[in-house]
C-alpha cells in the first residue's frame, strides 16, 4: 500500500486566549487529498484551530509544518498562506465588483493582467456567477455573496483550503448547490480541505474524516462511519446523536425503490440515487424495532435481519442496544420492551426497520 503523504502536522500546539487555554492539540495532520471535518459544540476551539494552522494566532507552544518543513521565519508563513485559502462564515467581500473580488487574491500573487482575466473567467463560470461580473460585490443576496467568496478562494487554485462554517444561515438548496460546486473543484484539483461545520449530514457527505473537538481538544476522529457508530465517549455519543451509519453501495433503483448492499446484506430503501453510487444508509435508533420471535406478514417493515444483542446501555427513559445483524445496529428500547422481551446481552433477536426511515448520504470517492 502506498504511504498517505503527510501535508499538514500540527505538533504540541497549545493556544491561550484572554490568558485561558482554548486550545491543546499534541498532534493532528491533514493529508493530500483528503477532506476533513471538524464538529464540536460552540467554543470547542475549531475556529482557533484554523486560526492557529495559518499562523494568525500566536500560539504558546507547538509547530506547523507543511510538506514536512516547520514553519518559522514570515516569509514561510507568507509562503503558506499563498498555497492555502480560507473562506468564512462572512463573506467579507471589498467594495469593489464580483470580477475585482474574485481576482482580489491573485493581484496580491502579482499574476498579469492577461493571466488574471482567463483564472476569473474561469471561476466566475464554476459558480455560475459570470452572469454578474460588472455587479457591485455590495448588491448581493447572502448566496451570491457566498458564491463570490467561494470563487474568489478557489481562484488562487490551492493546495489547501479551510471553510469555517461558510454555509451557516443559507436555505437547504442553496446550500446542497453550493456544496456540490465546492465539492467538484476539490475533487478535480486534488485540493486538500478542512471544514468547521455545525451541520452533521455536511460532514457525513464531505469527509473522509471527522475530528470531534470540545473543549480545546480532539476527542475523537476517524472516518464517519466509526465516528457516529463507535463513539469514544458518552460525550461524542449526545454530540453525534448515536445513529446507525452504514457504508453501502446502490444495487438498484426500480422508481426510486431502492435496494443499497451493506456488508454483503440488502437494504430497501426510498431515494433517487444512481446503481453503483457508494452511499452512508444512516438509521435513528428510535425507528429499528425488536422483536424476539419472527414477525408476521403484516408488518409493514421493509428490512428484517436476525442479530444478537452485544450490548446494552442505559439512555434516560430508554435502554440502548447495540446489535450485531452482520453489520452494527443500534434500536432504542423502553425498559418495559426490555423487560417484556426478556433481553440480555447475547440474545437472539430480530430487527427491523422501515425503508422510508433510512436515510441516505451519497459518499464522497476515498
Ligand atoms: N477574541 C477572543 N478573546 C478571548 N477568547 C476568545 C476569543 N475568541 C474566542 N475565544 C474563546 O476561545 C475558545 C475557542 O473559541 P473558538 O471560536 O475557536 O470555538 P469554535 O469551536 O470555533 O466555536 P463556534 O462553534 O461557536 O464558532 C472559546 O472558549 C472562546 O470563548
Amino acid at each position: 500500500m502506498t504511504q498517505r503523504q503527510n501535508l499538514l502536522e500540527l505538533k504540541e500546539l497549545r493556544v491561550d486566549r484572554g490568558g485561558v487555554p482554548v486550545l491543546d492539540i499534541p498532534s493532528f495532520s491533514l493529508y493530500q487529498n483528503e477532506f476533513v471535518s471538524l464538529i464540536g459544540p460552540n467554543g470547542a476551539g475549531k475556529s482557533t484551530l484554523l486560526l492557529s494552522v495559518l499562523g494568525l494566532m500566536k500560539c504558546q507552544t507547538g509547530t506547523v509544518s507543511y510538506r514536512g518543513s516547520v514553519i518559522g521565519s514570515q516569509a514561510q508563513w507568507l509562503d503558506l498562506r499563498r498555497r492555502t485559502a480560507m473562506v468564512l462564515q462572512d463573506p467579507l467581500l471589498f467594495d469593489a465588483t464580483v470580477f475585482d473580488n474574485v481576482a482580489s487574491g491573485l493581484n496580491i500573487r502579482g499574476m498579469g493582467r492577461g493571466e488574471i482575466k482567463k483564472r476569473v473567467a474561469t471561476y466566475l463560470e464554476r459558480f455560475n456567477l459570470a452572469h454578474m461580473a460588472q455587479r457591485s460585490a455590495r448588491k448581493l443576496s447572502g448566496g451570491e455573496a457566498r458564491r463570490v467568496s467561494l470563487a474568489r478562494a478557489f481562484a488562487v487554485e490551492p493546495e489547501v483550503i479551510f471553510f469555517d462554517e461558510p454555509f451557516a444561515n443559507l436555505d437547504p438548496p442553496t446550500r446542497q448547490a453550493l456544496t456540490d460546486d465546492m465539492d467538484g473543484i476539490i475533487r478535480d484539483r486534488g485540493i486538500a480541505a478542512i471544514l468547521v461545520t455545525h451541520d452533521q449530514s455536511e460532514a457525513l457527505r464531505m469527509s473522509q474524516r471527522i475530528v470531534v473537538m470540545n473543549g480545546g481538544r480532539i476527542v475523537q476522529q476517524g472516518t464517519p462511519a466509526e465516528v457516529m457508530n463507535h463513539p469514544v465517549n458518552e460525550f461524542v455519543a449526545n454530540f453525534v446523536g448515536m445513529e446507525t451509519i452504514l457504508e453501502g453501495e446502490v444495487v438498484s433503483n426500480n422508481d426510486q425503490q431502492m435496494a443499497v448492499v451493506v456488508a454483503g446484506r440488502e437494504v430497501d430503501t426510498v431515494g433517487d440515487v444512481e446503481p453503483g453510487a457508494r452511499v452512508y444508509c444512516c438509521i435513528r435508533p428510535e425507528n429499528v424495532t425488536i422483536s424476539v420471535s419472527h414477525p408476521d406478514q403484516k408488518s409493514s417493515a421493509r428490512n428484517l435481519y436476525a442479530g444478537r444483542v452485544t450490548d446494552v446501555a442505559s439512555m434516560g427513559p430508554f435502554l440502548r442496544l447495540q446489535l450485531d445483524c452482520g453489520f452494527p445496529l443500534t434500536a432504542y428500547v423502553t425498559r418495559e420492551s426490555f423487560a417484556k422481551l426478556e433481553l440480555c446481552e447475547g440474545k437472539e433477536v430480530y430487527a427491523s426497520f422501515k425503508a422510508t426511515s433510512v436515510h441516505l448520504i451519497r459518499r464522497r470517492a476515498a
